[in-house]
């Protein structure tokens, strides 16, 4: 995989009036070429600290970075024509047109003029790009802001919270144009804390919480290693499910009982849940993997902070039980 960017060990306090906050305490992340990225993180988890510091806005007080194999924030200056970023909501003026906004950044950047119609029918404001921006909604302003990222045609894209602030008709806007970057062969990171959109837009995941990676992958496989260990249990009608879930429970399984089910958490050989039951004569009607989503990952994940020098990776979840 060629690696666009590439995080190691990074470190980041701040200083306050309450002494010393580590933001980003031994950070790692890799964004291969032509991913859509997700970079997810409760608030405060340090997202926004990382891509102003890959952006050379704030000094890191330890770590490594590189962008397109190239080491920064010493060569940004070389590797900055190839990275579009929005990490602030940009200002637009009011009374300028879309059009008239980006034509005066093309100039200002040495872009081509063709470049302005590209980027607007990319971003699906061509049909309103003669209007003054003030009477844009929220979701047209971000996309006119992606709009104005996308003009030196970057090979990778930053994008802190691009939905934040929409409402549902603005979001589904801004995942139809990031999945036209995708398909166009853009790099994306996208940082957020929407997990249902990083579901539905992006292949790849870096999950981050205190400061620290918890979880990177493939979409598919974070879920699948985390999904695997859930499974939903059913007995044969009158079998007390309380009893059962006692026996299980004596064995170090995590049961949690509902009304006419329940859920073994830690079940990384279910075999052992029909074997350890039949062995007290009660049967199994119905033993089937919990589906998880993002979120229910992320919430298992960062729901508890990680201790310092002992965060837990998504790989070492699923130790056996029941022997
Ligand atoms: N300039 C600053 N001075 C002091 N502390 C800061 C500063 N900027 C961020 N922090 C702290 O660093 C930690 C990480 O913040 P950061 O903004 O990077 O998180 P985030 O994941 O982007 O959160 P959010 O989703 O809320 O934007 C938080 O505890 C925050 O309060």
């Amino acid at each position: 995989m060629d690696a666009v960017l590439e995080i190691a060990g990074l470190r980041k306090s701040y200083r306050g009036r309450k002494g010393v906050r580590r933001a980003l305490d031994g950070f790692d992340m890799v964004v291969g070429a032509g991913q859509v990225h997700g970079f997810l993180g409760p608030n405060g988890s340090g997202k926004t600290t990382t891509l102003r510091t890959l952006l050379g806005l704030i000094r890191p007080n330890g770590g490594r970075m590189a962008l397109f194999g190239q080491e920064v924030p010493r060569h940004l200056p070389q590797v900055a024509g190839q990275l579009g970023a929005i990490v602030e909501s940009p200002q637009f003026f009011g009374n300028f047109t879309a059009r008239d906004t980006l034509s005066l950044l093309a100039e200002a950047g040495g872009v081509r003029r063709e470049r302005v119609d590209a980027v607007l029918e990319l971003v699906g404001l061509r049909d309103r790009a003669r209007e003054r921006v003030r009477t844009y909604s929220l979701g047209m302003k971000q996309r006119l802001a992606v709009a104005s990222a996308l003009l030196k045609e970057p090979r990778l894209l930053i994008l802190d919270e691009p939905a934040n602030g929409l409402d549902p008709g603005g979001i589904r806007e801004m995942r139809t144009l990031m999945r036209n970057l995708a398909e166009s062969g853009m790099t994306v990171l996208l940082s957020s804390h929407i997990l249902g959109e990083i579901q539905l837009i992006c292949d790849h995941v870096t999950i981050i919480s205190a400061g620290r990676r918890v979880a990177a992958g493939s979409v598919a496989d974070v879920l699948a290693r985390n999904a695997s260990a859930s499974v939903r249990v059913r007995l044969e009608p009158g079998v007390d499910l309380i009893g059962a879930a006692a026996i299980l429970k004596a064995k170090g399984a995590e049961v949690t009982v509902q009304t006419d089910h329940f859920v073994v958490g830690n079940a990384g050989n279910p075999a052992q849940i029909t074997r350890i039951l039949a062995e007290k004569e009660i049967y199994v009607s119905e033993l089937s993997p919990v589906e998880a989503d993002l979120e229910s990952v992320f919430l298992e994940l960062t729901g508890t902070g990680p201790v310092e020098g002992a965060n837990r990776q998504v790989d070492e979840v699923g130790a056996g039980w029941g022997q």
